[in-house]
């Protein structure tokens, strides 16, 4: 078996992908078309008149061209049938449509309720192929990291007990076709080999991966991601895998998926997909059935073929389709991943043609990537390239064309059959056994009888020596098979703690990268919030202005509102009113009370002088003292008068008109 496992790469053969094209009808005969048949392998492109740009007729050559009365068995027995086949000997498959929005792909691939497709078509002959030959249920369980376990048939029965009990509970399962199939079946099947079959169907939308058979409950369907299993192949992880036993089962499986995918109505196709849909078929054989009809699986290898159908979202011209919004967004998600697909096949084609090694960027696309294998040599690759063939679809048409000139040149390596280790699972008797207990229980057979030799019976003595012989031999003949099987079961073991330490260093980088975006998203989450609150209050403030201005122009001064902004101005205004007012109450105090007292002060001198004057008056001796003491007086008032402004001075005057007065008086008096 290893023999089968491992590649000779000398004897490494190289297969082309296989391009086949199909014409849609036109809608009808006054319409004018642009694509001319010239054989059955060739077609030309011709520029209709009205174009802008005059181009030259092209032609294009593929392995077969399917005309618009092609019949969708037709296309089945020439592309998919081949790929069947290959599929029963364990040899993987991509058959993949693509073409302009409209142009037939999901017909192609799906095809109508009554008029199946090649997918249909391909379930069906699958199951008309394996009938007799079917494994029980649940014998073969997908391990969800791209690998298989098989348990004992006790443990698949009662597992499917469960299962019917369950299913009757809510539903029957495996409803019939919608349409009579004609019985194809594959002709050369390995009639010792039992079946079982294996459908999962994703979606990638948005560069994103869905689970289409995912029916955990959530609205939302979540992202899954793409991982590599410990073959190197690639897997979607933790994908719904379902094991079917009818092509009804497999049918009715397929359209609740297909009601999940995005589908959108654009201007040129009334259902138009709007993601890259992938339904996955996956074909196990165990082990051989001996003439008594049982199932002998000590080979602990599975032999797997795997039949991938690719309905590729359509490319298209957004100002044709007139797409805005969320369609534009998913038109360039659709026109992006597939200049993916045919950047990837130019540089495999660049690398063949000129023996050169750049690097082919299969992680840029989801779609890319997930295919990565096909291209290295995991499978047979075939594509329907789908042409609507009116003259409006002319430019379309024609980078379609090249695109499948390109992947024709592409050469991939030729399929082997494949052959994957399985881990076997036996509930029942794993629960029970303790570790001691199957030390216990390895045996290498018959035990070695105590035997006595008597010289006196050589003939017993030789009869016992043979026996012996023969027990030995054979418990070391056993214990070389149980050496072997140990072995096996240590690589396995071996082989599954690598697989899981990949997948935990897988997570641990997931995880990693998952916090990092977490912190990003926090720090972005602050950052924003910081903003946000500085802007809030910038909006106050604005707010504030705006009243206040708005108060200012609309209402009079004296109604205005004091908003929040005002009031903080028209406090600082009051409190600068207010020292102001201070200042000039203090300012009046003081020049009231400089009054008062220079009244008083000339109210006192007034008296002085009155009664000096009476002095004067009564007593004509006293004349010169008085005239003394008065000048004195006087000299002392005068003094404080000059300390006072203005109207003071007014009394200074009058007091020394006064005095002059006074003075004639005097003289008057002495001259008498
Ligand atoms: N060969 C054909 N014969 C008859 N009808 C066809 C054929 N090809 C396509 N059609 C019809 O044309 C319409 C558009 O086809 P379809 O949905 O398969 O296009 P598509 O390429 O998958 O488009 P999109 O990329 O937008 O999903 C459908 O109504 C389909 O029935």
């Amino acid at each position: 078996m290893a023999k089968k496992v491992s590649k000779e790469k000398s004897k490494v053969e190289l297969d082309t992908v296989s391009v086949f094209c199909r014409l849609k009808p036109l809608k009808d005969d006054t319409e004018l078309s642009c694509i001319k048949l010239i054989s059955p392998t060739v077609i030309s492109l011709t520029c209709p008149n009205e174009s802008k740009v005059v181009r030259k007729d092209a032609h294009y050559t593929f392995k077969h061209i399917f005309t618009s009365y092609s019949s969708q068995q037709e296309v089945f027995d020439r592309v998919a049938y081949p790929l069947l086949e290959n599929l029963f000997n364990g040899k993987n498959g991509l058959l993949f449509t693509y073409g302009v929005t409209g142009s037939g792909k999901t017909y192609t691939l799906t095809g109508e309720h009554y008029n199946p497709g090649i997918m249909p078509r391909c379930i069906d002959t699958i199951f008309n192929s394996i009938k007799s030959n079917q494994l029980p249920k649940f014998m073969v369980k997908s391990d969800r990291m791209n690998g298989f376990d098989v348990q004992n048939a006790n443990d698949a029965k009662a597992e499917s007990l469960l299962e019917n009990k369950f299913s009757k509970k809510n539903k029957k399962k495996g409803e019939k076709l919608p349409y009579t199939y004609d019985g194809t079946a594959i002709v050369e099947i390995n009639a010792t080999s039992m079946y079982t079959v294996f459908v999962t169907y994703i979606e990638i939308y948005n560069n994103t991966v869905y689970d289409l058979l995912d029916e955990s409950g959530t609205k939302v369907l979540q992202s899954k991601i793409l991982r590599e299993d410990s073959q190197k192949n690639m897997y979607v992880n933790g994908v719904v895998e379902v094991e079917v036993k009818s092509a009804g089962e497999a049918y009715e499986l397929f359209n609740a998926g297909h009601k999940r995918k995005r589908m959108g109505n654009t201007l040129l196709n009334a259902e138009s997909s709007r993601s890259h849909s992938i339904f996955n078929i996956r074909l196990v054989q165990l082990g051989n059935v001996n003439n008594s009809n049982v199932l002998l699986t000590d080979e602990n290898f599975l032999k797997i073929g795997q039949l991938s159908f690719v309905d590729l979202a359509g490319s298209e011209r957004c100002n044709r389709t007139q797409t805005t919004g969320m369609r534009l967004k998913e038109a360039s998600s659709i026109n992006n991943s597939l200049m993916s697909l045919r950047n990837c096949l130019e540089i495999l084609r660049e690398n063949q043609v000129n023996n050169s090694n750049r690097l082919i960027p299969y992680r840029e696309s989801r779609l890319t990537h997930i295919f990565k294998n096909y291209f290295e040599g995991g499978g047979k690759v075939e594509m329907i390239v789908c042409a609507n063939p009116t003259a409006n679809d002319f430019e379309e048409n024609m980078h379609v064309m090249k695109f499948a000139e390109i992947t024709q040149d592409v050469k991939v390596i030729k399929p082997e059959s494949r052959y994957t280790p399985y881990r076997k699972i036996c509930k029942a008797k794993e629960a029970n056994d303790t570790p001691v207990n199957k030390v216990k229980t390895l045996s290498h057979g018959t035990k070695i009888p105590y035997i006595k030799l008597d010289p006196e019976n050589i003939d017993d003595s030789i009869a016992s020596i043979h026996n012996l012989t023969k027990i030995l031999l054979s418990r070391k003949r056993n214990s070389v098979v149980h050496n072997r099987e140990l072995n096996m079961k240590e690589k396995q073991l071996r082989e599954k703690i690598c697989s899981i330490n990949q997948e935990h260093n897988a997570n641990l980088i997931e995880m990693k990268n998952v916090q990092q975006q977490f912190n990003k998203m926090k720090r972005k989450c602050h950052r924003l919030e910081t903003k946000a609150q500085e802007l809030q209050m910038l909006n106050e403030m604005v707010q504030c202005k705006k009243e206040s201005h708005t108060d200012t122009f609309t209402t009079p001064p004296s109604q205005r509102k004091e908003t929040h902004y005002n009031k903080r101005t028209l406090d600082s205004q009051r409190q600068k009113i207010s020292t102001v007012k201070q200042d000039n109450a203090n300012f009046e105090y003081n020049k009231k009370m400089r009054k008062h007292r220079e009244n008083t002060e000339l109210a006192n001198t007034d008296e002085k002088v009155k009664r000096v004057r009476e002095m004067l008056a009564n007593s004509d001796i006293s004349v010169i003292r008085a005239k003394q003491k008065f000048e004195s007086l006087f000299t002392e008032s005068t003094n404080k008068m000059f300390t006072l402004k203005g109207s003071s001075r007014k009394q200074i005057r009058r007091s020394r008109s006064v005095d002059n007065v006074l003075r004639r008086q005097n003289s008057d008096d002495i001259s008498e």
